[in-house]
């Protein structure tokens, strides 16, 4: 769960947990599940040595393919980000690691409709800050988290994102606050860059995928402090805050255009791209399952984990499993967008496409970043 390495709870709490969660841990990189995935690499051996080289697999899902791969725009933004990070101050020592994770790269794939820097480094801050905040706060103990403090943290970094207004001598311990921690000013820094592209509407809007966002974080702080893993159900309810609907959420932002309340929070459309959000995130278990089994032996929550706790199954069965809940969630958003857009207005379709471009950009993005393959 984080971009660095860190020490959690190993978490185990029902009959059979022990022993599921010993069994991924025991999983290495391209080690689970392994029926279930394909190979993307080849097999390859070197010259030095007759022993094969582990052979890159990645799950083989249903998702759209990403629709432009503009490796010099992405790294253009990915320079702006890694410089942006250095200066605020966020993953201080670790700036080849944001580097090499290449947020740039995620927001040019997932942006297809924009080829401006400015704007999709606008969008990349908002990510890059929710990213540290999940690092700074929930899952990195090397930079700092403590899940005794997560709750509080987690309060005044939303009344950062939705400004509190305190009377002025307690408004200045405020800001004080604000200047002593970098994950507060990236959230900052990051609203103040995209307030040039997004209305006051379309910034409300991301301040409340964001507290949802926060209470997801919350409530796997709380999973983990409780040593619980949760029934299926409430992970996929949990997924769906936590998840990368935040991103999601900007795609009109980007593309220069704003899809109006009454769609957006039409219940329908929420629908609809509340599949996509949990689809968008499945996706990130599924890629970033090796990372989150460390040498370590710490384990965090993902998909396959839950349902291997759950259903008592092989982790290549929970792999296989979780493979199935995404498709049906993209298959469904498909179906579903497809009809709100022939009925809905053309701007909606633009925001839906874009929504499906998304979900393959980020696809893309998991498949190379070194945040994943420690590439
Ligand atoms: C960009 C964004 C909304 C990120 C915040 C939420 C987040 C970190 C994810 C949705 C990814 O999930 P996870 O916590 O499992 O992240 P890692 O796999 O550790 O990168």
């Amino acid at each position: 769960m984080s971009l660095l390495s860190r020490a959690a709870t190993p978490i185990a709490s029902r009959e059979t947990s022990d022993l599921v969660v010993g069994a991924l841990l025991r999983t290495g990189p391209g080690g689970i599940g392994t029926s279930a995935l394909r190979p993307a690499g080849g097999h390859t051996a070197t010259a030095e040595s007759d022993t094969p080289e582990p052979t890159r697999r990645e799950p083989e899902i249903y998702c759209p393919e990403a629709l432009r791969d503009d490796v010099a725009l992405g790294d253009e933004v990915n320079e702006r980000l890694v410089a942006w990070a250095e200066r605020i101050g966020i993953y201080p020592g670790r700036v080849e690691e944001v580097r090499g994770a290449n947020f740039g790269r995620l927001v040019m794939l997932t942006h297809p409709d924009s080829d401006d820097p400015d704007r999709l480094t606008a969008a990349g801050k908002c990510a890059l800050a929710e990213w540290a905040t999940d690092d700074h706060y929930c899952d990195d103990e090397t930079q700092g988290s403590d899940l005794t403090l997560l709750g509080a943290r987690l309060g005044v970094a939303n009344a950062v994102v939705d400004p509190a207004h305190l009377p002025p001598r307690y408004a200045a311990d405020l800001e004080r606050a604000v200047g002593r921690d970098p994950v507060l000013r990236a959230l900052r820094g990051a609203f103040e860059h995209l307030a040039r592209y997004a209305d006051i509407e379309q910034v409300n809007r991301l301040r409340q995928e964001i507290a949802s966002l926060f209470v997801g974080y919350d409530t796997e702080g709380s999973w983990r402090a409780s040593e619980r893993v949760p029934p299926v159900w409430e992970y996929l309810v949990n997924r769906q805050d936590n998840s990368f609907l935040p991103c999601m959420a900007l795609v009109d932002v980007v593309g220069g255009y704003r899809l109006p309340a009454a769609e957006y929070y039409d219940p329908r459309v929420r629908r609809a791209v509340s599949f996509a959000a949990s689809a968008s995130v499945i996706v990130n278990d599924l890629y970033s399952t090796a990372k989150e089994s460390d040498a370590s032996g710490l384990v965090d929550f993902n998909l396959p984990m839950v349902i291997a706790v759950e259903e008592n199954c092989s982790t290549e069965e929970a792999v296989r499993r979780s493979v199935a809940v995404h498709d049906d969630l993209v298959r469904t958003f498909e179906a579903e967008s497809a009809f709100l857009s022939a009925t809905g207005s053309p701007r909606l379709g633009r925001f839906l496409a874009a929504v499906w471009a998304w979900l393959g950009g980020n696809r893309e993005w998991h498949r190379g970043t070194a945040r994943y393959s420690g590439a």
